[in-house]
């Protein structure tokens, strides 16, 4: 049987990788996925302004939609404050078993929660399941056109307070036009455009950062 792409990236970061060192990690991924294969990890462009973004707000609880092999995932978890948490949510079970080998060959498997299932399913049961009051930072980067659906199931959850960060990958390319059209229009959310390209290529593709005004 042959192997699939997450399959091919996690050998890359078997191969190459230093276990416990995140940062080696999200290296191995970006050099695979530039040289060998294409693949839809954020990228070390779009990476570094999520990285900024983490930094400047020092998240407790981030939840992330859509891990896929677990790059940002790892990139995310790796700059969080000792005792906070990162809910990431996929819905592919194949994704889902590589990304918990990746990052637990990065060694945050302590600081993040991998729960596979649909965003539509279990936003509603975040605060049951996972004692969650609040997000501070929610990472969307799942089926674009869930973006919108699922920013609005989390406002009637009370998942946001005044100040949570939504940050929206691919909000060019592939493009989520109501998403955007919805934050960049509400009074209820304060929008910003961080200019990049797509993940390894050279078209254009940008994050969204959104400020919940509550
Ligand atoms: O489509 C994308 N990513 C999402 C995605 C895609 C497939 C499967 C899943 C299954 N995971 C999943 C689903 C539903 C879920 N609900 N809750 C969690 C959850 C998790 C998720 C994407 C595409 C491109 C792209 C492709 C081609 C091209 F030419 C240009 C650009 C670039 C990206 O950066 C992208 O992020
Ligand atoms: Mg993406």
């Amino acid at each position: 049987t042959w192997s699939t792409r997450p399959q091919r990236i996690l050998r890359a970061v078997q191969q190459s990788a230093t276990r416990g060192d995140p940062r080696s990690v999200v290296r191995a991924i970006d050099q695979f996925c530039r040289h060998k294969e294409w693949a839809m990890n954020v990228g070390d462009e779009k990476g570094c302004i999520l990285d900024s973004v983490v930094s400047e707000l020092n998240p407790s609880t981030v939840l992330e939609l859509g891990t896929y092999c677990g790059y940002s995932t790892v990139r995310i978890a790796s700059l969080l404050p000792p005792h906070a948490k990162l809910i990431t949510l996929e819905f592919n079970p194949d994704f889902a078993a590589v990304a918990r080998q990746v990052i637990a060959w990065a060694g945050l498997q302590g600081k993040v929660q991998l729960v596979e299932g649909a965003s539509g399913d279990w936003i509603p049961k975040m605060k049951e399941q996972f004692g969650v009051k609040t997000f501070d930072l929610v990472f969307l980067d799942h089926w674009k056109d869930r973006y919108l659906p699922d920013t609005k199931l989390m406002e009637e959850c009370g998942l946001l307070r005044k100040g949570s960060i939504l940050l929206a990958d691919n909000v060019i390319c592939p493009g989520t036009p109501d998403y955007l059209e919805y934050v960049r229009n509400s009074p209820r959310y304060k929008s910003q455009y961080f200019k990049s390209h797509l993940e390894y290529t050279k078209a254009e593709d940008g994050l969204e950062k959104s400020v919940f005004l509550g």
